[in-house]
């Protein structure tokens, strides 16, 4: 991929002058950030992004539709470009389009157009912040998308996952920060994990309507274990059939008096092998796991995997929270539930849309 074959597509598609320049200042957007994400460790391919943007907007050579993005893939199909760059134009349009919009917008085929990898969400993210020729801040953009979309449409919640991603991840080290700021400001882990809790049955009910169904909680030694003997009773009022399966004795006195509150509340325990359920929660490790994962841990996480909807606390068991590197075992998850920020080890990782983001307090 070079600067002359993005000339010969433009000069041969016919791309209009002011696109070619729209698609030059999103380059330079898009470049910014993935240099300061560069330099913060991510890793990113700055090819990727250079050339996506500058061909994102090729469909518009002939298509002045929300269907750009699939058209430009197309053409894009007829040169020697990398896939990689064909969806960067492909999932750029908005901040994405989900299948239920492509239908009511009568986008053919029928499909979730949503960024995924880091070079995708960039530069998809880079052309929002882009207005003309000027790049503007995120509130900035922000603030003309509501007058758009509407405060609490799809697009505006996505642009915000899309900042909160790229923009305003932390490592574990500047969570456990924030954590203690919390804490001298008069929170309690207490108080942050029963926010959490509930948050996570809150958002969870929302992708996947847990009333009357099957609702296991795996919960691991640690807070991320504690997060999820919250969530039980939480699932519980929100008329979710409940159980724990409890993996070890809790070592943290908030998730030990969770526990009892969970068993106040009626919520049964269940061994590992008798259970079974349509939605899975993972409170196994968050920010706190280190080195390989040996037993009850992995089996666990094996039987986790065999579940119809997966939801992960915070980071995926099994997955670093800074690096993103995978051990030996790691949860597949459906959907993951941040807690007060997005984990640096997750960027890039999952379809924009599937890291939600809880706000605890912190
Ligand atoms: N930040 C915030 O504001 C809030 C954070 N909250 C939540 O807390 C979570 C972090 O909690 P956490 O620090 O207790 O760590 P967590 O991931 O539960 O596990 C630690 C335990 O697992 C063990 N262990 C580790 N690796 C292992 C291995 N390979 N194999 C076996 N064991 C292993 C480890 O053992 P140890 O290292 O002590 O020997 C320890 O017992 C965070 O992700 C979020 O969900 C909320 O509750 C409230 C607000
Ligand atoms: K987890």
């Amino acid at each position: 991929m070079n600067e002359e074959l993005v000339q010969k597509i433009w000069q041969k598609e016919g791309l209009a002058e002011n696109i070619r320049e729209h698609c030059r200042t999103v380059e330079k957007a898009a470049l910014e950030l993935a240099n300061r994400l560069t330099q913060k460790g991510v890793k990113v391919n700055l090819d990727f992004v250079k050339y996506g943007a500058l061909l994102h907007d090729i469909g518009r050579a002939r298509d002045h539709s929300v269907r750009q993005g699939i058209t430009g893939y197309e053409i894009l199909q007829n040169y020697s470009v990398p896939e990689e760059i064909r969806k960067i134009a492909k999932y750029h349009v908005g901040a994405g389009i989900t299948k239920e919009e492509t239908l009511a917008l009568k986008i053919e085929p029928v499909q979730d157009l949503l960024p995924v990898t880091v070079e995708e969400k960039i530069v998809s993210y880079g052309d929002n912040l882009v207005a003309g020729q000027k790049i503007l801040s995120f509130q900035e953009t922000l603030h003309a998308f509501e007058q758009k979309f509407g405060l609490k449409s799809g697009t505006v919640e996505r642009l915000k996952l899309e900042h909160r991603e790229l923009e305003s991840f932390v490592t574990r080290d500047e969570m456990h920060e924030l954590e203690k700021k919390a804490i001298e400001k008069g929170l309690s882990i207490e108080k942050l994990m029963e926010n959490a809790g509930k948050e996570i049955a809150r958002i969870t009910n929302e992708f996947f309507p847990v009333i009357r169904r099957n609702v296991v909680c795996f919960a691991g030694p640690g807070n991320n274990g504690g997060d999820a003997l919250v969530a039980a009773r939480y699932f519980k009022s929100l008329g979710a059939k409940v159980s724990i399966v409890l993996l070890v004795q809790p070592q943290t006195w908030e998730a030990k008096m969770n526990l009892k509150r969970a068993q106040n509340d009626g919520i049964e325990i269940k061994d590992l092998e008798s259970t079974s359920g349509e939605i899975v929660v993972d409170g196994i490790f968050g920010t706190g796991v280190r080195g390989e994962i040996g037993e009850p841990f992995a089996s666990a996480i094996r039987k986790l995997n065999e579940f119809e909807i997966k939801v992960a606390i915070d980071v995926p068991s099994g997955l670093n929270p800074d690096s993103g590197e995978e051990k030996n075992v790691v949860v597949n998850t459906d959907l993951v539930i941040c807690l007060g920020r997005f984990k640096k080890g997750l960027i890039g990782k999952f379809q924009l849309g599937r890291v939600q983001i809880a706000d605890i307090g912190v």
